[in-house]
Formats: structure tokens, sequence, C-alpha cells
């Protein structure tokens, strides 16, 4: 379990305990996985629970297991909370709880205010009601009187930006539209504490910024959130604090960089070993007269360095073997993110940089010289192609995986690495 730190105590200077809008505490749920033991416990729970003689049960019966096991953080006003882990790791349980959709088997939540929940796409609408008629439906169940929601229902579809599909039934909708209408009533509820399941990852990106944008402003007034999301730049640059799980089981709460960092690093080195240095390509491949043999980084000493820096000079190096002699061979180094729909964050081609190489029959090793790593602290994908003139394939790399190191606590909240200097220029040549 990673602890608080330092950094932690810095995110919350105020100890203030009125504070605190949602504090959970030793949260855990078991569900059965076979459905018919599932319901026969139900019946038998519901019947002890009536009798009075249901217990809170710390161990499992057959067939189930724990989807959340002793969670607990609190939430702040006006903090914003990632929640992250894998597919089936508990998160949409714990914001069912959260929302008092269902009870834990054992813990407690304390919420202070009103939960708007936007945790199914629609927000739990009803397909075959009218936007309007949902709109109605859902505000009331948040808490609004009729006559708050005639004042607010102009806002709420000129935000959704809808239009006339307002009254046509909810069933017709695209995805992207019931998640625009379940965003904009839940917003529209002033709620204290918003509970949001990748909705926002189906708009489109303008809709996207606008959202992200009005869940600033409700910040600003004071509003908590809490946001789930596979997409780690989002919750580094909305959140500043995190909760990881993993299996049900309770990783971690502190900062968003060190809970993402911790997370990534799971996610995508757990089956790796420590990275050598020098990564070997071992397996036995099929190529063209060019052999990738090996792949790693050296500082600008020539050392052999495990993880680059950002902001460092570095070459990414290539070892290679040639057969015979290759002209014009273009090499393309591809880095992506990790993570789901991560985009390529830096292409390089030899052939587009017009450096032309040529081999001779042999050993060498392809140097690609950088100044300075623009690459944030991470984890990254390289594909590495190797082709003659563009055509002829021969040899590929492809997911070989490195992890970005550095020292500067921003870099983990921004895109790229800005090499810079500073001066003041003072009196009369200003
Ligand atoms: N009502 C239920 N009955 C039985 N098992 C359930 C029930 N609801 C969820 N589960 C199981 O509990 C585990 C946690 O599910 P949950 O939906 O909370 O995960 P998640 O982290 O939200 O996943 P995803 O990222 O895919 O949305 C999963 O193994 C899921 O199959």
């Amino acid at each position: 379990m990673i602890g608080i730190n330092e950094q932690d105590l810095m995110l919350k200077p105020q100890d203030d305990e009125s504070d605190i809008v949602l504090s959970v505490n030793g949260v855990s749920k078991k569900f059965c996985r076979n459905l018919k033991r599932s319901l026969i416990y139900g019946v038998q729970d519901i019947t002890s629970e009536l009798l009075g003689l249901r217990e809170k049960s710390d161990k499992l019966r057959p067939k189930e297991f724990w989807a959340l096991d002793n969670v607990s953080f609190q939430l702040r006003r006006g903090e914003a909370l990632g929640l992250v882990g894998k597919n089936g790791s508990g998160k949409s349980t714990l914001l069912r709880i959260i929302a008092g959709l269902i009870k834990p088997d054992s813990g407690f939540v304390e919420v202070n205010g009103r939960v708007a929940p936007l945790i199914a796409l629609g927000a739990g609408f009803n397909p075959i009601l009218t936007g309007r008629e949902n709109i109605y439906a859902n505000m009331s169940i948040l808490g609004l009187s009729k006559k708050e929601i005639d004042e607010r229902f102009d806002e709420v579809i000129e935000f959704a930006e809808i239009g006339d599909a307002i009254d046509t039934p909810v069933q017709s909708y695209s995805s992207g539209m019931a998640a625009r209408l379940g965003f904009a009533s839940a917003i529209h509820t002033e709620p204290d504490i918003l509970l949001i399941d990748e909705v926002l990852a189906v708009g489109d990106s303008r809709f996207r910024g606008k959202c992200f944008q009005k869940l600033h402003d409700l910040r600003q007034q004071g509003t908590s959130f809490i946001l789930v999301s596979h997409d780690s730049h989002s919750i580094l640059t909305v959140c500043e604090s995190a909760v990881y799980l993993k299996k049900g089981e309770f990783i971690g709460f502190g900062d968003a960089a060190s809970i993402m960092n911790k997370y990534e690093k799971d996610l995508f080195l757990a089956d790796e070993e420590q990275s050598p240095k020098q990564i070997s390509l071992l397996k036995a491949r099929e190529h063209f007269g060019l052999e990738i043999q090996s792949i790693f980084f050296k500082n600008y000493q020539d050392e052999l360095i495990q993880s680059p820096i950002t902001g460092e000079p570095t070459k990414l190096c290539l070892k290679c073997k040639a057969s015979e002699k290759i002209d014009n061979v273009s090499i393309t180094f591809a880095i992506r993110g990790l993570g789901k729909g991560s985009e390529t964050v830096l292409l390089i081609n030899s052939m587009r940089d017009k450096e032309y190489i040529s081999l001779s029959p042999g050993e060498c090793e392809i140097q690609l010289q950088m100044p300075y790593l623009g690459l944030k602290l991470g984890h990254y994908i390289m594909d590495v192609y190797a082709k003659r003139e563009k055509l002829y394939h021969l040899d590929a790399v492809e997911s070989f995986r490195f992890t970005v190191e550095g020292s500067e606590e921003s870099m983990s909240r921004c895109i790229f690495y800005q090499p810079r200097d500073w001066e003041i220029i003072e009196g009369m040549n200003v």
C-alpha cells in the first residue's frame, strides 16, 4: 500500500474536518460468481436481516469473491479525485456504494451533501421517455423540485446541445447524445459530489473540453468530484489525488502523480523483469540483410543508462548486423504512451530527416542523438522499423517498453519537456 507522504500533506494544508465531504471507511463488498448461489445467498441474507440475525461477515461463502476489500479514503470540498484500476477492479462497485445504490458488506460511507452519480451512460435514463421527460425524472431523483427544474431546464438543453431531439425518446439518441444529456442534467443539480464514470470518454473532443471547463467552474464553487478514467493524462491534469484498486484490493490513496506512476508501472511492466540496460533481441526472426540485435539508451558520455531522463542529452541506440552492404536504410522510431487509445507522441524517421544511412557488412551501432529528451516522465512503448528505400522491410521491433525518469515534479502534469533559459533584461535596453 502506498502511504501518505509529504506531498499529500502539502496538498491539504488545512486539516479542517468540516472540509471533508466524503469519507469511505474500510468498505468491503463481496459478490458471487454463480447466479443460482447468488440468489440463494441473497434470500438468506434478507431473511436473516429481517429476523435481525444478520451479522456483517468478513468470510467468503463458496463462489464468493471480494469486489472491494477494505477501501478507505477521504474527499475534501472542491477536490478532484481520480479512481483507477484495470477492468473489473471494483471502480463502478465503489461508485455505486458511494451513490447509495448498493450497500457494503462491511465498512461505511459518510457523505456530507448531495451526490450526483453519472455512472452508467445516460445516467439511468429511461429509454422510452423523451429527453425532456428524462431530465425531469432524473433531476427530481437527485432532489430538485419541479420549480427548480423548470428554472434550469433551458440551461440543461443548451449545455447538452441536443436541440429538437429533446422531445424524442432517448432510445433514439446516440451514446454521445445520451452522455451529454446525462452530464448536463447532473451538473445542473449543483451537487456537492459528482461521480463520473468514463462518461466523458464518449463525447467528441470539443464537448469534452466544454465539460472539463464546466467541472473547473464547479470546483471553484466547491463541488468535489471523483473521476474514473483509463486515461492517465485526464487524471493527472484534472485530479490532485487518486485511489488505485487492483482486483478489489485497495492499493493506495495519495497524490495523483505517485498513484498514477504506480498504476502504470503495474499495468504495463508487471511481467517484465527489471529492464536491463541493454535489451537484447534474442528471438530469431526473419530479416532481410539487416538484423536489429539490441536496443538501448546511452548518455552523452556513452555510458549505458537504464532509464533515460527528461531534459537530459540522450542517445537512442540500435545495435545492428548487416549481412551485406546496404544503402539508403530508413529507420523509424514510433513512440507512444501507455494506456487505452494512447497516441503516438514521437515519430522520427531518418529519411524524413534527410539522413541517408549506408551500412557496411558486419556489426554497427545506429545512434539517434537527442540533445534534450523531450518525453515527460512515464512509461512508453516503441516500435522500430528498418526499411530499405522505404519499400523493402528489413527488420522491425515492436512493443519495446521503456520508462522515462526525471526529477522535475511539474513534469508529471504536462505533456512535453521544453528546454529553456531565463533572463531578466533591465534598464535602458528593454
Ligand atoms: N452484481 C454483481 N454480481 C456479481 N459480480 C459482480 C456484480 N457487479 C460487479 N461484479 C463483479 O465485480 C468485479 C468488479 O466490477 P466493477 O464493475 O466494479 O469493476 P470496474 O473496475 O468498474 O470495471 P470496468 O473498468 O470494466 O468498468 C468484476 O469482477 C465484476 O464482474
